[in-house]
Formats: C-alpha cells, sequence, structure tokens
C-alpha cells in the first residue's frame, strides 16, 4: 500500500506496490466493459469512458493526486449511477474503501433531478477529502466538456445554468486542493462572464 493513503498533506509518494498498479488497471477495464455501451451527449458521441479517463488523470496530472484508492473510485465514480453496477459488486472487486468513495460520488437516482442537484449543493462540504477530490475532477472534465462543444438538446441558457450549480457545488469543496480549484474558479468564472 502506497504511503499517500495516510497522508492528506503529502500525497505524492514514490512508494507503490504491484497492487497499488493492479487495482487501477482493474478498475479501468472494469469501467470500460461497464460504460461500452454508452456514449457522452456530444455530437460526435464520443465512448463515455473517455470521461472517467479524463477525471482520473485531471487528479494525477493537474492534481498531483496518486492515492490508489482515490484515482481507482475516479475511474469507476460513474458505474453505479450509469450501469447496472450495484456497489456489493465494487465492494467485491475493489474493497470498502473505493466502493464508499464511489458511493459518496454517487447521486441518489430515486430522487427528483431538481433534488439530487441541489442535495449536491448541501452535501458537497460533508464529504470525505478522497470524494471531494473525485468530485472536483469531475466538474472540471464536464466544464471543459461544455465549454468545447455543446450537448445534443442543450441550449445556451442550460449550459449558463450548469456552470452557476457548479459554482455552488465547488464552493462547498474548498480547502481540498489549490490547483483544482483555482482552475475550477478560472473556468467557472471565464464562462459566466459570457454575454
Ligand atoms: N458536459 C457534458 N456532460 C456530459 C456529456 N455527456 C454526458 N454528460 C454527463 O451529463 C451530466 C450532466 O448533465 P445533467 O443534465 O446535469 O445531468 P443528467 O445526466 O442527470 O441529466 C454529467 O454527469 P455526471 O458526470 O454524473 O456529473 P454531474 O454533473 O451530474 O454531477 C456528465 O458527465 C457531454 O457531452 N458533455
Ligand atoms: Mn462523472
Amino acid at each position: 500500500m502506497a504511503t499517500a493513503t495516510n497522508s492528506h498533506a503529502n500525497e505524492t509518494t514514490a512508494a507503490y506496490t504491484a497492487n497499488d498498479i493492479s487495482l487501477i488497471v482493474r478498475a479501468a477495464d472494469f469501467a470500460a466493459r461497464k460504460h461500452k455501451d454508452q456514449r457522452r451527449k456530444d455530437h460526435q458521441q464520443t465512448p463515455y469512458i473517455n470521461h472517467p479517463l479524463g477525471v482520473a488523470r485531471i487528479l494525477t496530472e493537474e492534481g498531483n493526486i496518486f492515492d490508489p484508492a482515490t484515482i481507482a473510485a475516479a475511474l469507476l465514480h460513474d458505474t453505479v449511477e450509469d450501469t447496472k453496477t450495484t456497489f456489493d459488486e465494487l465492494t467485491e472487486h475493489f474493497g470498502p474503501e473505493v466502493m464508499a468513495i464511489v458511493e459518496e460520488v454517487t447521486d441518489d437516482k430515486r430522487a427528483t433531478k431538481a433534488a439530487r442537484k441541489q442535495a449536491q449543493i448541501d452535501n458537497a462540504p460533508h464529504k470525505s477529502h478522497k470524494a471531494k477530490l473525485v468530485k472536483m475532477a469531475d466538474k472540471l472534465y464536464n466544464l471543459r466538456d461544455l465549454e468545447r462543444a455543446t450537448p445534443l438538446g442543450w441550449d445556451r441558457h442550460r449550459v449558463r445554468e450548469y456552470f452557476k450549480w457548479a459554482q455552488q457545488v465547488v464552493a462547498g469543496l474548498t480547502g481540498t486542493n489549490d490547483a483544482l480549484e483555482q482552475t475550477l474558479k478560472e473556468i467557472i468564472e471565464r464562462n459566466l462572464a459570457k454575454k
């Protein structure tokens, strides 16, 4: 186990084991199989797996986060929300820590869309450190996607509303990672300044 799992202050370490690498590769493979028939909402119908892979990349390359459970959870973060995957399955394959992080970032699909959106704002400050990291990277990826291309069926108003909502969620995630916070602040301010 990498020493970084015990530390918030120093999230970078070189002490990785075969188990750490295995966990991350198995998570990427599991997510690819679960999301295999899903596409993003852009006109090019980008494979959905590009999103969890990109969220994990944001954590390592921009957040300097190398905690194996956090990276595995990023790869798996939409499997329960968007596929038939269960939390029990995640525990069986990836253990209770990874499952718990995914659980923290999974919306309750039984609630209405408005309630889910409000719950993200209300619950963000109470999430664990690792769940906050995954949520920040998820939001950053989706905001960049919105800045790049408007999803099928979305208009400018809906894009703007998503940026305003994301700003409220991100406000509850501060004090977690300076680099991710700064990048989120910049993209949100740039887009809310439009028109
Ligand atoms: N920007 C963008 N988003 C896309 C695209 N394709 C799929 N999505 C997903 O759509 C979700 C945001 O759209 P909403 O209308 O707010 O949510 P909904 O999917 O529940 O209807 C995000 O889900 P999420 O990752 O679970 O995050 P969250 O925003 O629900 O927390 C995002 O990953 C795309 O091409 N561009
Ligand atoms: Mn996501």
